[in-house]
């Protein structure tokens, strides 16, 4: 028999998102009920940005070995225990796990469920052998990796960020299909630890990206040994597990094949809507996935959705931004709407790529003449000292100094773009970043000098010459 539950938020995914509107909501002293159908902490503690992160730590700690001669340093060739680098990525999962974990859940007062949920009607779902009823949902099922129509691709093995951090060995030739943050992450890792790596780009390397930019990380993928292939299609995939054959296709139409141990998948994402009784809650789908307003109401406007599911901005980050307007909203009646303009991200590659607001293109497009400023991090004292000289910033702004964007490639990138989010985000001029001190030696001087730049005409321009003679003739 179907016991029903009785609740004022019943949260739908225990993820990035779901977790943050339900400990809000609980701790608010909202009834809540939690429900996962899998693992507590979803894709980002278990198949996503933590797994992944920690990879790139223990690839940056093999490459540090190798880059030791540059600093006068002899270590030798690194010696990667890949059963260890695994035990790291464990390690630190499980060391995060208590805090999403369904105790820590139940201790703030959530009821966690652990079943797939699925609406029955408008204001009910069933979960198990439960039946919730609730005042107002939030789904935030997240998504999973989309797999290309390729021919023999359903019928040979091949990873996805599900299974990859569950390798016993690190691959002898890893082929990465896809070239956004997922693969290009990846490849520099596993290349890093060991793996020959091809990486396959239909377009570009982080085709999102600026291209000036991109092309920093491009030069240092290749120069770690990473093959990179850009403009280059995938048209079947044959041979067997261990030796898998890739029938390409380059940019000119010339075919080839191409061997490896492994098939890395990393295409994009699909929203997890499917099995969810969205038509019996009465809640529309759009080409991203569940279709919401600036409030995150879905057409059920007492069913919210946030985070990947509603594919908009897929990152950890802009799942807990989603999760507080839902709080506003939900529990506290506000009118709260979302707001994208200041939203950063970043591509942990080394060098890091990390942006926020509208790149040189997207500005150009919607304001026509803008200023563009960039400093590059070899004109920085402690990028020289650290011999970390590849990078770049670059900030868009208007002729009269409005910031439009900001984005940087070089070591750090995602910390040092926080002061130009600050600056976004409170409608800031170029003119704030560029009075600011920081200490010396930092990387984070790249941003009041590119920032300076903008003054730099004017301020050692003919007609402040003249003016400083004349100021020096009064005595
Ligand atoms: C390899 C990789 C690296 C990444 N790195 C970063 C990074 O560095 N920084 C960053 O910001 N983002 C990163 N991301 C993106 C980030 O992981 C996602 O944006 C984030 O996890 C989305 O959170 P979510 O709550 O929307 O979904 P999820 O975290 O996926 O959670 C959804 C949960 O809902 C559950 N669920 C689904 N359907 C049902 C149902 N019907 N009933 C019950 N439960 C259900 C799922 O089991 C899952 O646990 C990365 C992603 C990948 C793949
Ligand atoms: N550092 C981070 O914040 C981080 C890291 C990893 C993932 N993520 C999130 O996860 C999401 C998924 O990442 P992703 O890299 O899988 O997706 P993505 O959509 O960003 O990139 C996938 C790439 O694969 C290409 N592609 C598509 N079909 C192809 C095919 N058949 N052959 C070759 N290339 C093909 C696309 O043109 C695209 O460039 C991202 O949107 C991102 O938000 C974030």
């Amino acid at each position: 028999m179907t016991h029903t539950v009785d609740a004022d938020l019943c949260v739908i995914g225990a993820g990035s998102g779901g977790l943050s509107v339900a400990a809000g909501a609980a701790q608010l002293g909202a009834r809540t009920v939690l429900i996962e159908r899998a693992l507590m902490g979803g894709d980002c503690l278990n198949h996503g940005c933590v797994p992944s992160k920690s990879l790139l730590a223990a690839a940056a700690a093999a490459q540090a070995v190798r880059d030791a001669p540059r600093f006068g340093v002899d270590a030798g060739a690194p010696h990667v225990d890949f059963a260890r680098v695994r035990a790291h990525v464990d390690g630190v999962i499980a060391a995060i796990a208590p805090h999403d974990s369904e105790e820590r859940f139940t201790a703030l007062g959530c009821r966690v469920i652990r079943a797939h949920a699925r609406f029955t009607a408008p204001d009910t779902l069933v979960a198990g052998d439960l039946s919730v009823r609730a005042r107002r949902f939030v789904i935030a099922t997240g998504s999973r990796p989309a797999l290309p129509p390729l021919p023999g691709l359903a019928e040979r093995p091949y990873l996805t960020n599900e299974s990859v951090f569950a390798l016993p060995a690190c691959p002898a030739h890893l082929l990465v299909l896809g070239g956004g943050p997922v693969g290009a992450e990846l490849a520099q890792a596993f290349r890093r630890l060991g793996a020959a790596v091809t990486l396959l780009a239909r377009t570009r390397l982080l085709p999102k990206e600026d291209p000036q930019l991109a092309a920093v990380v491009l030069a240092r993928l290749r120069a770690e040994g990473v093959d990179v292939r850009e403009g280059c299609r995938v048209e079947r995939v044959g041979g067997a597990a261990g030796a898998l054959v890739l029938e390409l296709r380059d940019a000119a139409g010339a075919t080839s094949t191409l061997t490896g141990s492994h098939l890395l998948v990393a295409v994009g994402r699909l929203p997890n809507v499917e099995d969810l009784g969205l038509e019996a809650a009465g809640i529309t789908t759009g080409a991203g996935g569940i279709a919401v307003d600036a409030r995150l109401r879905t057409s059920n406007r007492r069913v919210f959705a946030i985070g990947d599911v509603v594919g908009s901005y897929p990152f950890t980050h802009v799942a807990g931004y989603h999760a507080g307007i839902v709080i506003r909203n939900a529990l506290f009646r506000l009118p709260a709407k979302v707001d994208y303009r200041a939203v950063p991200w970043a591509t942990y590659t080394d060098p890091e790529l990390a942006r926020v607001g509208l790149d040189e293109a997207a500005a150009r497009a919607r304001h026509g003449a803008v200023r563009v400023l960039t400093w590059a991090f070899a004109d920085n004292d402690r990028a020289r000292a650290e011999a970390a000289t590849a990078g770049l910033v670059k900030v868009v702004a208007t002729p009269r100094g409005r910031l439009l964007g900001a984005a940087i490639v070089g070591r750090h990138a995602g910390e040092l773009i926080q002061p130009w989010c600050l600056a976004l985000a409170r409608g800031l001029k170029v003119g704030a970043l560029a009075g600011l001190t920081v200490p010396y030696p930092t990387l984070a001087e790249v941003n009041p000098r590119v920032a300076g730049s903008f003054y730099a005409a004017t301020l050692f321009g003919p007609r402040m010459r003249r003016l400083v003679r004349w100021l020096a003739r009064l005595g």
